[in-house]
């Protein structure tokens, strides 16, 4: 966890009021490996720790030492085998869970081109899925929201405040942006 009005990396203090600027964010990255060819995305089966037995993108939290995209590439070789060059920013979400002082700050990223294939991690069961029939029962409840825009090809910025049960939202926000950089 960093100050995250002074690590250039987290920007979610841009789009925040003050109190939620105030708490500690903790910054993690969400990778979808895009197969446009078949109109595929590949999800992950959580198979253990935050959000287990949910299926999500790729990704985690991002190293001391590593930009957020390094941090992208990184998890996404490590969760489902895949190798990527790049990564496509897409989007910005801010979780506040109500039992939790810690704000998750996550980068939303595609992967259009990598190589290898899909291989099941201690941590992920991976699995194509069709982008216009995505299992939205069995992913995070937030996600049927912003999914329309990133399909789109939309930036965005999504809030999001959770009950301790992790499935119930109690307020939302969402925005499309026109750039996610916002040190501009
Ligand atoms: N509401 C939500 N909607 C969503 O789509 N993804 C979410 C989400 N809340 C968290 N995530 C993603 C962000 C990140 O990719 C992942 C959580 O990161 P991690 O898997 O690293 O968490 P863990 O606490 O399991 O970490 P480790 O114990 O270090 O493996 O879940």
């Amino acid at each position: 966890m960093t100050d995250a009005v002074t690590d250039p990396r987290f920007v979610g203090w841009h789009v925040e009021d003050d109190a939620h600027r105030a708490m500690p964010h903790r910054l993690y990255t969400l990778v979808f490996p895009m197969d446009s060819a078949r109109s595929r995305v590949l999800l992950g089966m959580k198979k253990r720790g935050f959000g287990s037995g949910k299926l999500n993108g790729f990704g985690g939290k991002v190293e001391p030492a590593e930009t957020v995209e390094q941090g992208a590439i990184r998890e996404l070789a490590e969760e489902s085998g895949l190798v990527a060059a790049a990564a496509a920013r897409c989007g910005l979400l801010l979780f506040y869970f109500e039992d939790s002082p810690v704000a998750m700050e996550v980068h939303v990223f595609q992967a259009r081109e990598y190589s290898g294939v899909p291989v099941e991690t201690d941590e992920m069961r991976p699995e194509w899925f069709g982008v216009d029939s995505m299992p939205f029962d069995r992913m995070w409840a937030d996600d049927h929201i912003w999914w329309p825009l990133m399909m789109r090809g939309d930036l965005f910025v999504g809030r999001f405040w959770f009950k301790a049960d992790q499935v119930t939202i109690t307020r939302s926000e969402l925005d499309r942006v026109d750039s996610l950089d916002f040190a501009q």
